[in-house]
């Protein structure tokens, strides 16, 4: 899905009026029905709705979801926010409502007492938000904050800026959940909104799908959709040999497990063929965890201190488990002047490129790098906050020609093109030490399978989430371990699987 910004969305909704010869309150009207049945889908019979409503349409859209819930039994109460101009789909929906819906207007001297047991529907301001909340709207979004009540806010958390930096202090709401429209806005899959925005959901309305097809955008999110035909089915007569012959340089004393980790999920994710370049200390440990894959001898007694013949290999992951040591330092410098097949980076390969940034010079083109914030951190500079962690990104990807993986609860994939893609699977139970070892195992495989640096990215980082959702579904999410990331790998992937055939 696209991505799209405020401005961008707020011409969308004009042009799929004017496109498709629909009045703007029958959208209204389709929103408010996708939301009431979101909402009626999880309220028990009785439980009472206040429904807080703006001046715009975001505040027709509460109207609306007023009249709907009220049609269905549920019992409603409608707040207005004093105003001095209503938008005219606002005005429609307040002459709709029936006469028995209780409505009336804000008084911020005596605002209305919020049971814990009440829903409170913030419909205050949506995507038409133009600057920070004060005075009275403030007070009100204070006021619901300070509830015990659950906040579901309608398309934005009232007070968030869609696409932009929030100014320190701003008083936002701070919904539990928040129920979008058509496509997701770029404030969901930021950090540091998360305590407003909540859980999110997006549903459809119909906008023409044309004209968003004729957007551009550079910011996406990673779906099912985006990712048709990225995976190749097995050919019946394909053999070990076309799958690819994987190289994972990993491990060192203490730190074997991360080798394993990575192994299996290459494995997993359908290499070939697998060697593992890890020190002598690692022998017995690897060949007994994963006996599918052959181990290099003489690259290291604790660590990886040199580099192997890289002829045989058609794709090298470096760096779980590594340790940051001068002669691993060396191995990595040689590698990168050398190397002439797809390579992926992470973890201590990361912190050597960070601590010589000379290095990242050497990159070669479509080199995949899966850093977690900190590592990128390291890479660049810190980051005032998440939308300039996401132009420092854009901006580390076009200066090295990489693609970058810039880990987290929505993984964001950036490409030299100046592509960011939002990763929409996977679970705090992946907050667990390995996970990111068996990303960089299940990437190393997609490239020596001949996936480009893009589609490797991108079906990975899904995969890789995937599973994890599965994982989670049969473990819970307290109860997964890296480890189980991976025995769910094989399911995730054959869901991405162009399928052959007519
Ligand atoms: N046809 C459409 O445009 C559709 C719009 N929809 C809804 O409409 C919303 C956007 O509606 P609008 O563009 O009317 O915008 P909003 O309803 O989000 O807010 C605009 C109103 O708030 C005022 N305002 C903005 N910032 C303020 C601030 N800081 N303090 C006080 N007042 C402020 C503006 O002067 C204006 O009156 C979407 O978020 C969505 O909920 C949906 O009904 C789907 C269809
Ligand atoms: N809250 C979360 N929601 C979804 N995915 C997560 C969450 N936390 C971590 N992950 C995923 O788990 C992996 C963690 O990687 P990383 O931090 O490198 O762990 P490690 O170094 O222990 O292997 C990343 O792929 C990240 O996207
Ligand atoms: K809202």
């Amino acid at each position: 899905m696209k991505i799209l910004s405020a401005a961008q969305t707020r011409a969308l909704d004009q042009a799929t009026i004017q496109d498709e010869g629909i009045m703007s309150l029958e959208l209204m009207e389709r929103a408010a029905t996708a939301f009431t049945e979101w909402l009626l889908n999880r309220l028990s019979a009785g439980r009472e709705v206040h429904i807080f409503c703006g001046p715009g349409n975001n505040g027709g859209d509460g109207l609306a979801a007023a009249r709907l819930l009220h049609q269905a039994g549920q019992p409603v109460r409608v707040w207005l926010l004093p105003a001095a101009r209503d938008s005219a789909d606002f005005t429609a929906n307040r002459h709709r409502l029936p006469p028995e819906v209780p409505c009336a207007e804000l008084n911020t001297r005596s605002l209305p007492e919020l049971p814990a047991s009440a829903v409170v529907v913030d419909a205050l301001f949506g995507t038409g938000l133009s600057r920070p909340l004060t005075d009275e709207a403030a007070t009100v979004v204070q006021h619901i904050n300070h509830s015990a009540a659950s906040i579901v806010a309608v398309d934005m958390p009232s007070g968030l800026l869609t696409d932009a930096p929030q100014p320190a202090g701003s008083v936002v709401v701070r919904a539990r959940y928040t129920v979008s429209f058509e496509l997701p806005k770029l404030a969901f899959f930021l950090p540091q909104n998360a305590e407003f925005v909540g859980l999110w959901e997006v549903l459809p309305i119909g906008l023409d799908e044309g004209l968003i097809h004729n957007t551009p955008v550079d910011n996406h999110t990673i779906d099912l959709k985006l990712l048709t035909n990225r995976l190749p089915a097995r050919q019946k007569f394909g053999h070990k040999g076309t799958y690819g012959h994987a190289l994972l340089l990993a491990g060192s004393y203490g730190k074997v497990g991360a080798a394993v980790l990575a192994a299996r999920a290459c494995l997993h994710g359908g290499v070939g063929l697998l060697t593992l370049g890890v020190p002598t200390v690692g022998y017995d440990i690897v060949q007994t965890a994963v006996p599918e894959a052959m181990a290099l001898p003489g690259i290291g007694q604790e660590h990886v201190t040199s580099l192997p013949d890289l002829a045989p290999y058609s794709a090298v992951g470096i760096g779980p488990g590594l340790g940051q040591h001068d002669d691993s330092h060396a191995a990595l410098e040689k590698l990168l002047r050398t190397a002439t097949v797809p390579l992926v980076l992470d973890a201590d390969a990361l912190n050597l490129l960070g601590a010589n940034r000379a290095l990242l010079d050497l990159l070669p083109p479509d080199a995949i790098l899966t850093p977690h914030p900190r590592e990128f951190e390291r890479l660049t500079q810190p980051a005032c906050h998440d939308y300039h962690r996401l132009e420092l990104l854009r901006a580390f990807c076009h200066r090295h020609q990489c693609y970058v993986v810039l880990k987290g609860a929505h993984t964001c994939v950036g490409t030299p093109a100046g592509d960011l893609y939002f990763n929409t699977t996977g679970n705090a139970g992946m907050a667990t030490g390995g996970s990111g070892d068996v990303l960089t195992g299940l990437l190393t495989a997609l490239r020596a399978q001949k996936l480009s640096a893009l589609d490797a990215c991108l079906v990975g980082v899904y995969a890789h989430g995937r599973a994890g959702d599965l994982a989670a579904q049969q473990l819970g999410e307290m109860g997964l371990a890296a480890g189980d990331i991976v025995t769910h790998l094989g399911p995730a992937l054959q869901k991405l699987v162009t399928p052959s055939g007519f």
